[in-house]
C-alpha cells in the first residue's frame, strides 16, 4: 500500500499489520517508524490518535457499524474491518474530521486492499452507519450488565465478566473507562545528571500540564510535547527515561543500594536497570540480563546516554542452564520483571486486550513461576528477590506467589515498604505485603510487585 505522507493511510497500514501479528502494538509502530518520521508532527499525532483510538474503541465501533451491514462484520477480512472501524472512529470521536473525508478515505483504502465489490460494500455500510449511528441503542445495563460494559467501554466480554465478579460493577466500569483514556507521558528524572525541578523547568515551555508525579520522587508527567521527546535536548543529554510512575515505584521497592551486586533478570530495554543504577549512585554492579540480545544492545546504548557505567549486559534464558559467570558470586538483590499479559498497561497497548487468549494466560503464569524459581537460586542468603508484572490478574499475581512460597520455604514475603509514601502504601499495599496499582485509583499503570527475603 502506498502510504507516503498520508496519516490516515499510515494508520490503516499499521492497524492492518497489527491485526496480522501477535507482536505488541508498540513493536508494530516501530516497524513503521521510517514512514511515521516522514509525517509532520501534526500528522504523526493524527496517525497515532487514529491507531490507538480505533483499537481502544473496537467493540463499540463494531456495535455501531453492525446494524447497517447484512454480513457479520467480524467475519470480514481484517484489513476491511479495520478500514471501516477507523472511519467510524473518526466520525464518532473526532469532530474536526468531515464525515465525507473519513468515508472517502475508507472506500479508497478498500479499493486498494480488495476488489471493487468490497469497496462498494464498505461505501454502502459506512454511508448509512455514519448518518444513523446515533439511533443505535446500547445493550440494557440492568438486564445485561456484562454486555453493556463490554460494548460501551469496548472491552472483551471475558475480561468484563472476570472483573465484575472480582471487583463489582462500579469499579469495573470505572476501571474500563480509565483504561480507555489517553494517559499522560511520564518520565523519570536521571538524578545522576539533573534534579527534577531543573528538568521540569527545561520542559515547561514545550509541553502542557506538566507536574511532578504524586508518589515517585523523580517522576514528571505532561501532555502534548511540542516535538517527539526523543528529539529533545534533554533526552539527548540523558536527563530522563520515559517510564510510568508505577514502574518507577517498583524499583523504589527493590531499593538497591550503592556498592551492591544486583541482577535485573528480565531487563528488556532497561527502564528499571537505569533506575536501579541511579539509586545506586552509579556505584556497584548491575547485571542486566535478557533472552533478547537485540534488546540488550539497545539497553547498553541507553546506559551510555544516561551516563551509567556500572551495568553489564548478559544474554541468558532464565528457563535454561545459566552461563558459568552466574555460578559464582550470588546477588544482593534480584529483580524479575517477568513477561506477562500486559493487562495493566492497556492504556498504552490497547491491542493486547483483543490478542490475549485464555491459553496465553495459562502459559504466561507457568513461565512466571519457573522464572521466579530460577531467579531465587541466584539470591544471597538474607538477599532480596522482587517479582513484578504489569498485570493485576490473580493468575499472574497471588497464584504465582503462593506457588513460589510453597516451592521455596526458605523465602518469605518482606512486608516492609520504607521507601513508599504513607498515603500510597494505604492505597496500594495489602495486609500480606502485595503491592498493586490500578489506573482508576492512582492514575498510573496497573502493576503488581512482591518483595521476598531469602532467610536461609
Ligand atoms: C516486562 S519485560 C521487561 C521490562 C524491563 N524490565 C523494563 O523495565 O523496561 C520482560 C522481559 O523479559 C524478557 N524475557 C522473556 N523470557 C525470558 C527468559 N526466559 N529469560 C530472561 N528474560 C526473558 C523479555 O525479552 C522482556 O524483555
Amino acid at each position: 500500500m502506498d502510504t507516503s505522507c498520508d496519516p490516515r493511510q499510515t494508520a490503516i497500514a499499521v492497524l492492518i499489520e497489527n491485526s496480522r501479528t501477535r507482536r505488541p502494538l508498540d513493536a508494530v509502530i516501530e516497524q513503521f517508524s521510517s514512514l511515521m518520521d516522514t509525517l509532520s508532527r501534526r500528522d504523526r499525532s493524527l496517525a497515532n490518535a487514529l491507531i490507538y483510538g480505533t483499537l481502544r474503541w473496537q467493540n463499540y465501533l463494531d456495535w455501531l457499524i453492525q446494524p447497517f451491514s447484512d454480513r457479520d462484520i467480524t467475519t470480514l477480512k481484517p484489513d476491511i474491518i479495520y478500514i471501516m472501524r477507523m472511519a467510524m472512529f473518526q466520525v464518532v470521536f473526532m469532530d474536526r474530521i468531515p464525515v465525507s473525508a473519513a468515508v472517502n478515505t475508507a472506500v479508497d483504502a478498500a479499493k486498494r486492499q480488495s476488489h471493487k465489490g468490497t469497496a462498494g460494500f464498505v461505501n454502502a455500510v459506512l454511508r448509512k452507519a455514519t448518518e444513523q449511528y446515533n439511533t443505535v441503542a446500547l445493550p440494557d445495563q440492568e438486564k445485561k450488565p456484562e454486555l453493556y460494559l463490554s460494548i460501551s467501554a469496548s472491552m472483551p466480554i471475558t475480561l468484563v465478566r472476570k472483573w465484575i465478579s472480582r471487583f463489582g460493577f462500579d469499579k469495573t466500569d470505572l476501571l474500563c473507562r480509565t483504561i480507555n483514556e489517553i494517559p499522560p507521558i511520564t518520565i523519570r528524572t536521571n538524578t545522576l545528571k539533573i534534579n527534577r525541578e531543573e528538568l521540569i523547568y527545561n520542559f515547561s515551555n514545550d509541553v502542557e500540564h506538566i507536574a511532578p508525579t504524586s508518589f515517585s520522587s523523580v517522576g514528571i508527567s505532561f501532555t502534548r510535547p511540542a516535538k517527539a521527546i526523543h528529539e529533545t535536548d534533554s533526552f539527548k543529554s540523558g536527563f530522563f527515561q520515559v517510564q510510568d510512575e508505577a514502574a518507577q515505584l517498583v524499583t523504589e521497592i527493590l531499593s538497591p543500594q550503592p556498592g551492591e551486586r544486583i541482577l535485573d533478570a528480565c531487563a528488556g530495554l532497561g527502564g528499571k536497570t537505569g533506575h536501579t543504577a541511579q539509586l545506586m549512585q552509579n556505584r556497584g554492579t548491575v547485571i542486566a540480563a535478557d533472552t533478547d540480545a537485540a534488546k540488550l544492545e539497545r539497553l547498553a546504548q541507553e546506559m551510555d546516554r544516561l551516563g551509567i557505567t556500572i551495568v553489564k549486559t548478559c544474554n541468558i534464558d532464565l528457563l535454561k542452564a545459566l552461563p558459568a559467570d552466574f555460578q559464582g558470586e550470588l546477588f544482593d538483590r534480584v529483580l524479575v520483571d517477568a513477561p506477562c499479559s500486559g493487562l495493566g498497561v492497556l492504556r498504552k497497548n490497547p491491542d493486547s486486550k483483543w490478542k490475549l487468549t485464555k491459553k496465553d494466560m495459562a502459559r504466561l503464569a507457568i513461565r512466571q513461576q519457573k522464572m521466579l524459581l530460577s531467579a531465587a537460586n541466584l539470591v544471597k542468603p538474607s538477599g532480596l528477590l522482587l517479582y513484578a508484572v504489569c498485570s493485576c490478574e490473580v493468575r499472574e499475581n497471588e497464584d504465582v506467589v503462593e506457588w513460589f512460597l510453597d516451592q521455596r520455604r526458605d523465602f518469605r514475603v518482606k512486608n516492609h515498604f520504607p521507601t513508599l509514601d504513607a498515603a500510597l502504601k494505604n492505597k496500594s499495599v495489602s495486609d500480606r505485603g502485595f503491592f498493586r496499582t490500578y489506573p482508576d485509583n492512582l492514575d498510573m499503570d496497573g502493576f503488581f510487585a512482591v518483595l521476598f527475603e531469602n532467610f536461609s
